[in-house]
């Protein structure tokens, strides 16, 4: 089941941020959006996650237009960790991952109790967030907090992932850390993943797929080694790279100056 974008249209205060964009993020991939500050991806992942509606075009969730599924059902399929996620004050990680089960409760309906604990623990487990369940999330260093948003996410069980630069603020060690977690829910549940990234290398290694998005549209999709060349850096980034192959015989892009 994809997520698929058709001739999406998005214009904010009379600008327009996206046109005619169409892409299809695949089943089961992990599929990295990149492009320069300002493009307009996180546009395109909340209007994907059904939280803009002042859009053109069509957003299709396995075939189905998303304007015609409820916000609940949405929930259940696909999760969205936003750039920046806040919580209030006094908040614990385990009241935040419990948030995730809201899709599945409602005032006449509370929910299965079972199936819920069940769920919350395991998003804890997968992001290793159990030892901290009791404090506050505000008392979190920031990776920490990182793996508790995504445990949030993860607790809706959903089957589309969609996260806007998770390793923004991280040290490297916690950026490679929440990728591996990215990695594993996709190769053990089968998730598809949707993530936007700024660190090229990043894309390279964990991706399966990467969505160039400049120009209002996305310009370039496929595989890694073959959209993030040292051309496609000059033109969409205008920097001068070189590309290196690391000890693992992984491409590497190391950027070198700006082409002006
Ligand atoms: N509520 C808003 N009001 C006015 N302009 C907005 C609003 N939301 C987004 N924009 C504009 O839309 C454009 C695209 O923003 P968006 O956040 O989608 O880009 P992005 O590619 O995610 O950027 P970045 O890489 O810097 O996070 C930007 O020019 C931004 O200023």
């Amino acid at each position: 089941m994809a997520l698929t974008v058709e001739k999406l249209g998005v214009s904010i205060a009379h600008k327009v941020i996206l046109h005619d964009l169409s892409v299809k993020f695949p089943s089961g991939k992990r599929t990295a959006v990149i492009g320069p500050n300002g493009a307009g991806k996180s546009t395109l992942l909340r209007t994907a996650a059904g939280l803009n509606s002042n859009y053109c075009g069509t957003v299709r969730l396995g075939g189905t237009d998303i304007r015609t599924i409820s916000r609940r059902a949405m929930a259940k399929k696909l999760a969205i960790l936003p750039q920046g996620a806040t919580v209030p004050a006094d908040t614990t990680v385990r009241q935040l991952v419990d948030y995730g089960r809201f899709p599945y409760r409602s005032w006449f309906r509370p929910g299965n109790a079972q199936k819920d604990r069940e769920a919350v623990e395991w998003a804890m487990g997968v992001t290793k967030v159990e030892q901290f369940a009791n404090r506050q999330v505000q008392t979190l260093s920031g990776g920490e907090r990182q793996r508790a948003f995504l445990a949030m996410a993860l607790a809706q069980q959903p089957e589309f992932l969609l996260l806007d630069e998770p390793t923004t603020y991280l040290d490297i060690a916690h950026q490679l850390e929440v990728m591996e977690i990215v990695t594993h829910i996709k190769e053990q549940y089968g998730m598809t993943v949707v993530m936007v990234l700024h660190d090229i290398n990043h894309a390279l290694q964990y991706a399966d797929e990467i969505a160039v998005l400049t120009d209002h549209k996305v310009i370039a999709q496929g595989a890694p080694r073959d959209i993030l060349t040292v051309d496609m850096l000059a033109k969409v980034f205008h920097v001068k790279a070189d590309i290196f192959t690391n000890s693992q015989g992984a491409a590497v892009l190391s950027p070198v100056e700006l082409v002006r």
